[in-house]
């Protein structure tokens, strides 16, 4: 480790692996990835501090062949930034390619590598629902045997999405543990009369293309054109219940197998949040409320909470209780 460290000229940042604290944990070479040490180097604050430094780590790190083995690209090669960028670049489906899906190698950095489609293991699965902070705890003999019953399995029929524990099973495994769904908005009356341009296209139901409008050195405009893979690329057409149906509709029947689900949305101001999210609650109860009736779920006694509370400034309101401050919360930074 430390020679790797040194052909680089960056042997300062080796420490014994036996030594915590800041600096760098030495391990065996076949351990660089998997021992943590790779993070550490990339940790800020404890691995390289200047952009020399972590240019030459960059560079260090890409020679790797991640069997723990030094490959023997040149340290000295020009550093060159990860980028999205694709003007005129490699078609889209350059954007899957091994170079492309994290500088650090598959596994590490990238995203793409995870399998994503083991949302319910079984042990999320058989994880009882804990209850809400904000309802009084209520002393229930009943709750084991919900609990136990509920661990039978599906059998009811949910407006065609669930038909037999199989089938569940089955579409249990096609969702993922993450999905980003891009929902693009039309512009508004402001910028079309302003003439501004529509700086996004969606390909389809999967790509987008932001285009960004740049100026070069000696003021010459041009537009650099970055390409994005979503899970889903909503396009300014679709309707709030298309929203529904891409992101919160195949939660709902997961949630009842005592998987917890949380859907939030992000995004600059005036990028359409609140005229996404404004419905899905409604939506999802309505979902809910249906499946609570279903024969089987009926049976296993399900309780449904519902809180509602805005977190500003620092302050925990409850808005379902005349926004009555709940908690000033404390955030510390290490
Ligand atoms: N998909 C859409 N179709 C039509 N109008 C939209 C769409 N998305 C947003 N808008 C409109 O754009 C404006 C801004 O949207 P919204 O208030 O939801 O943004 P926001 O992201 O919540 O902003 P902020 O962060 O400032 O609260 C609103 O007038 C809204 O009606």
């Amino acid at each position: 480790m430390a020679r790797w460290l040194q052909s680089a000229g960056l042997q300062h940042l080796a420490v014994s692996s036996s030594a915590p604290g800041p600096g760098l944990a030495m391990g065996m070479a076949g351990d660089l990835r998997g021992g943590g040490i790779l993070p550490n180097l990339l940790m800020q604050g404890y691995g390289p501090q200047s952009i020399e430094e972590k240019q030459k780590l960059y560079m260090l790190l890409r020679s790797l062949n991640f069997n723990g083995e030094s490959a023997s690209a040149p340290i000295s090669e020009p550093y060159t930034p990860t980028t999205q960028s694709f003007s005129g670049g490699p078609p889209i489906d350059g954007f899957y390619s091994p170079e492309l899906r994290g500088e650090f190698g598959a596994g590490l950095l990238d995203l793409h590598a995870m399998d994503d489609s083991e949302l319910l293991s079984e042990n999320v699965a058989s994880e009882p629902f804990e209850a809400s902070p904000f309802v009084p705890k209520e002393t229930d003999d009943d709750e084991d045997d919900i609990i136990s019953r509920s661990q039978q399995g599906l059998s009811e029929n949910y407006g065609g999405a669930i038909t037999r524990e199989k089938e569940s099973n089955t579409k249990e495994s096609n969702v993922g543990k993450i999905k980003v769904v891009v929902r693009k908005r039309p512009l508004n009356r402001k910028e079309i009369s302003r003439k501004e341009d529509d700086v996004i296209d969606v390909h389809n139901s999967q790509f987008l293309t932001v285009h960004e409008p740049k100026l070069k050195v000696d003021l010459t405009a041009y537009v650099d054109k970055h390409e994005f893979c979503f899970d889903a690329v909503l396009d300014e057409a679709v309707t709030n219940d298309e929203v529904y149906r891409e992101t919160v509709e195949p939660i709902i029947p997961i949630i009842f197998q005592r998987t917890k689900a949380t859907c939030f949305a992000y995004g600059q101001t005036g990028s359409g949040k609140t005229y996404t999210m404004q419905p899905l609650p409604l939506r999802a109860a309505q979902d809910m409320v249906h499946l609570l009736h279903q024969p089987v779920y009926l049976s296993q006694n399900f309780k449904l909470w519902l809180s509602y509370f805005e977190i500003y400034g620092g302050k925990l309101y409850d808005l379902l209780s005349e926004r009555r401050l709940i908690a000033a919360l404390h955030f510390y930074t290490i």
